[in-house]
């Protein structure tokens, strides 16, 4: 099932069963649902069977990041899953994008595929750490304009970054935004954050939201608080 809610929430379970568990509240119609490393590789392709099964939508958070050969052929597979996204790391760089592109035009294979450009818990000291010297805001237009010239549809930065982007790349372009914060919730390992509200209107075309469902006393509650407050905005 399709759905035009901008909502991802990322099952980080530990489980497949806790996984299912959290999938069988959640609905199709509402949201769609975001497999990361730890549950992928706990429960490999079965949970993504799972979820398609159940109605869902599934972007396949891999953040695949290779030689191109290698990266190409892992986006194949994904794909071949019939996931609705998968992404890989920009930093791979511009013929390992451009790899994965063409394995899946070759293909005929449509899924989504996006670039995460710097990750929504760094700030600059962690940047300059490992020898980017420039704003976390700098680095990701540059990822994203990258991305852009190699294929992507679009590209995982935070909602911070969104409005320059639509300004660079264009309103079509996917800026797929975690560091989801609602005011109920805690920021945790993230540092760029921003409010669901804030974010589409900065032009953030999906939100990923984790803990601030999954972790809440009521998920239901939690999920039907963000969603009023993406109606009222
Ligand atoms: O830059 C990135 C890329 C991916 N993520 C993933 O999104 C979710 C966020 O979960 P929260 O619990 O809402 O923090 C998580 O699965 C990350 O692996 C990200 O946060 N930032």
């Amino acid at each position: 099932m399709s759905t035009d809610s901008p909502l991802i929430i990322a099952l980080d379970y530990a489980s497949l069963d806790a996984a299912l568990c959290m999938a069988d509240r959640l609905d199709p119609a509402r949201c769609r649902l975001k497999v990361g490393k730890e549950l992928f590789t706990r429960s490999g392709p079965d949970v993504v069977e799972a979820l398609h099964g159940r109605g869902f939508e599934v972007f396949l958070d891999l953040k695949f990041h290779d030689i191109p050969n290698t990266v190409a052929g892992a986006v194949q597979a994904a794909a071949e899953q019939g996931v609705w996204m998968v992404n890989v790391h920009a930093g791979g760089g511009r013929r390992m994008m451009e790899a994965a592109r063409e394995r899946l035009q070759r293909h005929g294979l449509s899924t989504h595929l996006i670039a995460v450009t710097v990750l929504t818990s760094m700030e600059a000291e962690d940047l300059a750490e490992v020898g980017v010297g420039v704003t976390p805001a700098e680095q990701v237009e540059r990822l994203a304009m990258l991305a852009s010239q190699s294929g992507m549809d679009g590209v995982v930065c935070s909602a911070q970054e969104a409005a320059r982007l639509r300004e660079l790349c264009g309103e079509s372009f996917l800026k797929v935004t975690p560091g989801i914060r609602p005011s109920f919730a805690v920021a945790g390992d993230q540092r760029r954050v921003m409010t669901p509200r804030d974010a589409m209107a900065a032009g953030s075309t999906h939100l990923v939201v984790g803990r601030p469902v999954t972790q809440a006393d009521d998920p239901m509650a939690a999920l039907a608080a963000i969603e009023a407050e993406l109606a009222a905005g």
